[in-house]
């Protein structure tokens, strides 16, 4: 099994971004756990059914043929033979996947198909990310963090990738988002042992530093000095 960090907070508090730009940096894989509850929610939708019907949802497991790269520097999403990396990410998608993701059968079956992943993974750590992985998908990992940031930043942040939506209307869903997905598992507070960073007060680069710091804790020998300064790996680095 790699290292493990395990990384969980709220929509748009940077948990992909910053995960992704961590793995990069130390050389870690890296697995957004978000986009496969997207992807079934994506899938479906593709095959008609109801995502607010919990026993339609479970029928559609056995076909979910789902396929997600662990690579920081570019990694793709897949159904069947569908490459969803971008569609997973639309509102419509975003609106229907807290349905899918409070289903027990769901959650039970994507857990299971995560820790494969992770244990799969050819690299020496990895950053695995999303709601539930600090408490539920690897609660004994090395490193435990609790990404969050205030909701007014998350929001802002979150609705300048998305153009020709507005500020309000990607707020509005968001709070929406963030509430059913709380009644499922706690992601607003640090579970025992789980490192808060807050990235409120931080840039991108902080909030990167921030998290390397806390790795470099558990496992200097995984973290070095130089990485936490932005220098990228490269041939040239000792
Ligand atoms: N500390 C930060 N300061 C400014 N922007 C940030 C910061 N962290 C993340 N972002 C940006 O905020 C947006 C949402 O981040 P994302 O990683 O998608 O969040 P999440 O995966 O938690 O929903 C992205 O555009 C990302 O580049
Ligand atoms: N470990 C996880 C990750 C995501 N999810 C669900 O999947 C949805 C999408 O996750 P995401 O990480 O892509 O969401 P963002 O925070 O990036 O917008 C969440 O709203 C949750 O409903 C979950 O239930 N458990």
């Amino acid at each position: 099994m790699p290292f493990v960090v395990a990384v969980d907070g709220p929509a748009g508090s940077g948990k992909s971004s910053v995960s992704k730009e961590v793995a990069r940096r130390l050389d870690f894989g890296f697995l957004d756990t978000g986009a496969a509850y997207r992807a079934l929610a994506w899938h479906a939708e593709a095959s008609g059914i109801d995502t607010d019907d919990a026993a339609s949802v479970v029928s559609c497991l056995d076909s979910f043929d789902y396929r997600i790269g662990t690579d920081p520097t570019g990694y793709s999403v897949q159904v069947g033979a569908v490459d969803v990396t971008e569609a997973i990410r639309d509102p419509q998608i975003s609106a229907v996947v807290s349905a899918v993701a409070r289903v027990p059968e769901v959650r039970r079956h994507l857990i299971e198909l995560f820790r494969s992943i992770m244990a799969a993974v050819d690299a020496s750590g990895i950053i695995v990310e999303g709601r539930d992985i600090t408490t539920v998908v690897a609660p004994d990992a090395p490193v435990r963090i609790l990404l969050t940031a205030s909701e007014a930043v998350r929001m802002g942040r979150r609705s300048a990738e998305l153009t020709g939506s507005s500020v309000e209307a990607v707020g509005e869903q968001l709070r929406k988002r963030d509430a059913a997905d709380s009644k499922v598992v706690d992601f607003m507070t640090a579970a025992d042992g789980v490192t808060t960073v807050d990235s409120t007060e931080l840039d991108f680069d902080q909030t990167v530093e921030a998290v390397i710091g806390v790795i470099r804790e558990a496992a200097p020998f995984l973290a070095p000095e130089h990485v936490a300064r932005g220098a990228q790996i490269s041939e040239e680095t000792p």
